[in-house]
C-alpha cells in the first residue's frame, strides 16, 4: 500500500475515489463543489477527463480529443483507466496512478463499467467507490433542465441508468435527490469518512 509521509510523522494512504452514478444524477456538480470547498487540501486532488467532446460544452471543464486521436492515445498508455458511453470516448490521465502512489487522494468521475479495472490496476484497498444516486423521475427532469441532450439522447441515457450494478468492498452511497446544498454536504462527508478510514488503515 502507498503512503504518504506529514510534516508531523503522521502516515496517510493514497486513494484513488471513484463518483460513479447514472447520467444526471449529478456527479459532475458535486465534483465541481467538493473542488472549490476543499481546495486548502493540498493532497486532495480532481484530475480533468479526457474527452472526445468539443471544448466548451455545456457541463464540465474537460481535456477535448478528438476522435481520431484517442484511440492512438489510448495505445500509447495515455490513459489509467479508458470507456466508451454515449457515443463518446473518455480517459483517465495516466499521471493518476503516480498521485496514488504519492498519497495522494484522486477524486474523479467515472463510468461504473471500470471500476473493477481500477480495482485490479491500484489495489482493492486503495480504491473507494462514491455511488452517487436519485430517482429515475428526478434524472429525467435534470437531464431536461441541463439542455446538453436532445430527447432521444436524454432516454438513451435514462436506459443506460439501470444498466450496472455497483458492488464489492468500499463503496459509499450518497443520495443525491434533495436540494443541491443537502447533496453537496453528504459528498463531502463521504469523502471526509473514506479519508478518515484510509488514514487509520
Ligand atoms: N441536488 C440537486 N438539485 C438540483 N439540481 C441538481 C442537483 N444535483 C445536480 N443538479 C443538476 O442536475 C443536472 C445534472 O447534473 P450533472 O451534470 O452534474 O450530472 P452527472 O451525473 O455529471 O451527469 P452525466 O453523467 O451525464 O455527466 C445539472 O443541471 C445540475 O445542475
Ligand atoms: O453509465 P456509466 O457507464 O456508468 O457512465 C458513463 C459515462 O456517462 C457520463 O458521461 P458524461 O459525463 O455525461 O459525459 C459519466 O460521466 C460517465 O463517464
Amino acid at each position: 500500500m502507498t503512503e504518504r509521509h506529514t510534516h508531523d510523522g503522521a502516515v496517510k494512504t493514497g486513494l484513488l475515489v471513484l463518483v460513479v452514478g447514472p447520467s444526471g444524477v449529478g456527479k459532475d456538480t458535486l465534483l465541481d463543489a467538493a473542488r472549490e470547498r476543499l481546495k486548502g487540501a493540498a493532497h486532495i486532488c480532481f484530475p480533468r477527463r479526457c474527452i472526445t467532446r468539443p471544448a466548451g460544452s455545456v457541463g464540465e471543464v474537460h481535456i477535448p480529443v478528438r476522435a481520431e486521436d484517442f484511440g492512438q492515445m489510448a495505445r500509447q498508455g495515455a490513459f489509467l483507466l479508458s470507456w466508451k458511453a454515449h457515443d463518446l470516448c473518455y480517459g483517465i490521465p495516466r499521471h493518476v496512478q503516480d498521485d496514488v502512489a504519492e498519497g495522494k487522494t484522486v477524486i474523479v468521475n467515472v463510468s461504473r463499467s471500470v471500476i473493477d479495472d481500477a480495482r485490479s490496476l491500484i489495489g482493492h484497498d486503495q480504491v473507494r467507490i462514491l455511488s452517487i444516486r436519485a430517482s429515475r423521475e428526478v434524472l429525467r427532469k435534470r437531464l431536461e433542465s441541463r439542455g446538453r441532450e436532445d430527447a432521444l439522447d436524454i432516454e438513451r441515457r435514462l436506459a443506460r441508468a439501470s444498466a450496472y450494478q455497483v458492488d464489492g468492498n468500499n463503496i459509499v452511497h450518497v443520495d443525491n435527490d434533495a436540494d443541491l446544498e443537502t447533496g453537496i454536504a453528504r459528498f463531502i462527508a463521504a469523502i471526509e469518512i473514506d479519508q478518515a478510514i484510509a488514514n487509520r488503515a
